[in-house]
């Protein structure tokens, strides 16, 4: 942000013209290009999955042993039944939010699908539901999505409302360019930013093509920072407000 007041109307201006211009580039991608963006996203989404699942600790591990045996110093018969080492690694549950990607968007068309069969057992996938006033209500993809407003896809099952989203591991966000601070620039709606201040940044993850993590972008006294962003070449990388 420039260190020199800016007023609002000046900033939604600003935002409205890179708005228009990173647009313009996302309709101009071909579907190899598309295609090739969201299977190097996928991936990497599944592998940051996978590692937040198998971080466990002792107050949380679903492991039913009772307390750990040292085999140090056992002699004699006995020591044939020690602990036969440790327990077989059994990945944790998550709750993870995400979106569905309209064609063109970063994640590809499928990427609710692809959550989905990634997850641990007994985990929940949240996608966000457009309520009139363009907050976001959240409910639980089963397998199914329906046409809701503005072209977007939506889960059909029953509405958790607006603050479901708070009890996410790890939040999946669209942004049209995300800033080095973590700036997120949306489509204008204001949805995500109603829904980030519902959140812990740190858990959030905004998915960019490449050429959409800009030094700045146009920021208001609104905008709140993602804690992350997952690009096709670059992988999983903190943005500044987590380092
Ligand atoms: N996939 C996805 N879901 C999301 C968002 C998003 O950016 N991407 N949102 C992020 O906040 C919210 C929806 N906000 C939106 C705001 C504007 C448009 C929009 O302008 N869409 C079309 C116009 C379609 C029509 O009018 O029929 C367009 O892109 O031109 C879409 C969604 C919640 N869900
Ligand atoms: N917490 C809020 N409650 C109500 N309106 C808000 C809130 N935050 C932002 N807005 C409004 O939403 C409008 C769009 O904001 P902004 O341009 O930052 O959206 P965006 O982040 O690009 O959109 P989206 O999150 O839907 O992708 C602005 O007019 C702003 O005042």
């Amino acid at each position: 942000m420039p260190d020199f007041p800016v007023d609002a109307e000046t900033i939604a201006r600003a935002k409205g013209d890179v708005r228009r211009r990173l647009l313009a580039a996302r309709r101009a991608l071909t579907e190899a290009e598309r295609a090739g963006s969201a299977t190097a996203i996928q991936a990497c989404v599944v592998a940051t999955i996978r590692a937040a699942a198998a971080i466990t600790d002792d107050t949380s591990s679903p492991w039913p042993t009772g307390p750990r045996v040292s085999t140090a110093g056992q002699t004699g018969t006995d020591a044939h039944r020690a602990p036969i080492g440790d327990p077989p690694h059994r990945p944790r549950p998550l709750v993870v939010a995400a979106y569905v990607p309209m064609p063109g968007e970063p994640g590809g068309t499928d990427l609710p699908h692809v959550l989905r069969a990634a997850l641990p057992a007994g985990s929940r996938l949240l996608l966000p539901v457009l309520l009139p006033d363009n907050d976001l209500d959240w409910a639980e993809y089963t397998g199914t999505v329906r046409p809701g407003r503005l072209g977007l896809r939506e889960p059909d099952s029953p509405r958790l409302g607006v603050d479901a989203v708070a009890a996410a591991d790890l939040v999946l966000v669209p942004a049209l360019a995300i800033d080095n601070r973590g700036i997120r620039l949306g489509r204008g709606g204001g949805s995500y930013d109603r829904a980030l201040a519902r959140l812990d940044p740190a858990r959030t993850i905004a998915l960019l093509h490449d050429g959409e993590l800009l030094p700045e972008v146009p920021a208001a006294a609104h905008d709140r920072p993602v804690g992350a962003v997952v690009t096709p070449s670059g992988g999983l990388r903190p943005t500044e407000w987590t380092k």
